[in-house]
């Protein structure tokens, strides 16, 4: 296509929020007419679909449940008067809470307030509420917040040594739906040890954002925890971040929590527009089916050009992969869906992988985002006449190109600054892309049932640890893999046999291990 050609496209498909101040640019998604004419049935049905769920539909058939992140940004269209009071109890007592700790009403027993934030939780319990922190936490925040997302013990270690200074004075957030999740307790068990080591009461520095009735909750009702916040059955742990889940360490750490709903909420009354033009959110899955023929061919690159929006590939990265990355469809057949997400930020990646983008395996089709304003403030000449911002829209505009020249399709996302209004527009935008396309290809985007053979797994793999040990112990005398396999009961396990010995000699835990490393079957265990 001609530079006129293109620039008519362009303008074509150009959106525009007038309120949001955001641009969606397709036109460099190289789809036509037919195409589009073709996806109208399916959209059709994709709004209608989106109208049942935000009406209070089970939208959610396998765990039987409704969905109703919208509905925390608008309580006014909640499907009952009841949920709409909780929504708004909820905020109240989320920003009542922070004001406490902030003016020092609610503080640390030997302190007058507390200065510190960590928080305990992994995927939707981390994911977001980092991606916030890292895009608003304002220079001077009340307070200054920290994350545990793994089980990872020097991890953990290098966090807490990080912060151990200001433990006494640290509110410490535990977040996770389920309240069962083992990264997270693992950490929080962590965390109670470092309280205690220091004669501190974990009680007094915690707060629960969890599930109704969940071992968490039960575990901070029974200790007398500082708090807790629910966590709403009919709210994925994804799709969660406008929730207590991100609004609490968000209010707590000063950022515009009103804000970020009122953003999400505007962009939430754009995308449930049913026309597939004037719709932002519709836009996207469009772009997303074409690229990947509806099957997820090509990967998605999101490249936000400002460092603030750093995580916000990684958020996308569950709220896309998790929702959509599905075996079989609504209707039992076997599919294989998903879209793979990766990318970090511009103009970084580009001295990283964006060679292979131009140049090598076309499976992926780019996101840019560009933020128009540069930053608060005068930016110097860096050359007569010329920013480091220019060089940005310079390095993000250069790429598009060189990449559309190639065959490479892109979508582009402009937005006039990183605020909390922006910010929850973002979050909803993405929400609503997920949830039409996730019709379009007619999957459940609201359950994970493929994390839960991993789960199951790493549960078994740990209980054949408790095992083996109980069989090295009660033996006293050194075994071969093989034996020790057969005397546990698990002959069909000794590959991952070997592999638990070997973490836990490398550990210098209970057992020693002899003989060649180098020949596995030659190794003998004892007990140290
Ligand atoms: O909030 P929870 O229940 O700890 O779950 C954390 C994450 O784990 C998952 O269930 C996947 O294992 C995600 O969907 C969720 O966001």
């Amino acid at each position: 296509m001609d530079a006129r050609s293109l620039w008519k496209r362009y303008q074509d498909w150009l959106y525009y929020h007038e309120g949001l101040g955001l641009y969606l640019d397709i036109s460099r998604m190289r789809f036509d007419d037919a195409f589009v004419e073709s996806m109208k049935p399916k959209f059709a049905q994709a709004f209608e679909d989106m109208k049942a769920l935000e009406n209070g539909a089970v939208a959610n058939p396998d765990e039987g449940r409704m969905v109703g992140h919208y509905w925390l940004r608008n309580p006014d269209i909640a499907p009952t008067p009841e949920l709409k009071q909780e929504i708004l109890e909820n905020l109240s007592h989320i920003e009542e809470f922070a004001q406490k700790v902030h003016n020092g009403t609610v503080h640390p027993p030997s302190a007058s307030k507390f200065t510190d934030i960590l928080s305990i939780g992994i995927g939707g319990s981390a994911l977001g509420p980092q991606f916030v922190s890292t895009a608003l936490a304002p220079e001077s925040a009340p307070l200054e917040i920290h994350f545990i997302d793994n089980t990872d013990p020097a991890g953990i270690d290098a966090l807490l040594n990080h912060i151990k200074d200001h433990l006494a004075t640290t509110l410490v957030l535990v977040i996770s739906k389920s309240g069962t999740t083992p990264d997270t307790r693992n950490g929080m068990i962590e965390v109670q040890k470092a309280f205690e080591s220091m004669n501190l009461k974990f009680a007094d520095h915690a707060v629960a954002i969890t599930g109704h009735d969940s071992a968490l909750e039960k575990q901070a009702q029974k200790e007398n925890w500082i708090d807790i916040f629910p966590m709403h059955d009919w709210v994925g742990g994804r799709t969660s971040e406008l929730s207590g889940v991100g609004l609490v360490p968000a209010a707590l750490q000063g950022i515009d929590i009103r804000g970020m709903l009122a953003g999400a909420k505007e962009m939430d009354d754009a995308t449930r527009q049913p026309d597939l033009k004037g719709n932002p959110a519709a836009l996207l899955a469009l772009s997303w089916y074409f690229a990947g023929n509806g099957r997820g061919e090509k990967d998605m690159v999101v490249l936000p050009y400002k460092d603030s929006l750093l995580l916000f590939s990684r958020y996308l990265q569950q709220l896309v992969m998790e929702s959509l990355g599905k075996e079989k469809d609504l209707a039992g057949n076997t599919v294989y869906q998903g879209i793979a997400v990766y990318g970090n930020k511009g103009s970084t990646d580009q001295h990283a992988y964006v060679q292979q983008l131009r140049e090598g395996v076309p499976n992926f089709f780019l996101t840019f985002i560009e933020v128009l304003e540069d930053r608060q403030g005068h930016s110097p000449d860096v050359e007569p006449g010329i920013t480091t911002g220019d060089y940005l829209l310079g390095f993000l505009y250069g790429t598009r190109e060189a990449v559309y020249d190639n065959q490479r399709d892109s979508i582009s996302v402009t937005i006039p600054q990183v605020n909390p209004r922006i910010v929850g527009a973002l979050i909803a935008l993405y929400d609503r892309a997920v949830g039409l396309y996730a019709s379009l290809i007619n999957v459940n985007a609201y359950h994970q049932p493929g994390v839960e053979a991993g789960k199951k797994a790493a549960s078994e793999i740990l209980n054949l640890q408790t095992r083996i040990m109980e069989v090295i112990a009660a033996e006293g005398k050194p075994l071969s893999l093989e034996e020790l396999a057969e005397k546990a009961d698990a002959g069909d396990r000794i590959e991952m046999i070997y592999k638990i010995l070997r973490h836990l000699h490398a550990n210098g835990r209970q057992v020693t291990l002899s003989g060649n490393l180098a020949q596995p079957a030659s190794l003998s265990v004892s007990a140290r």
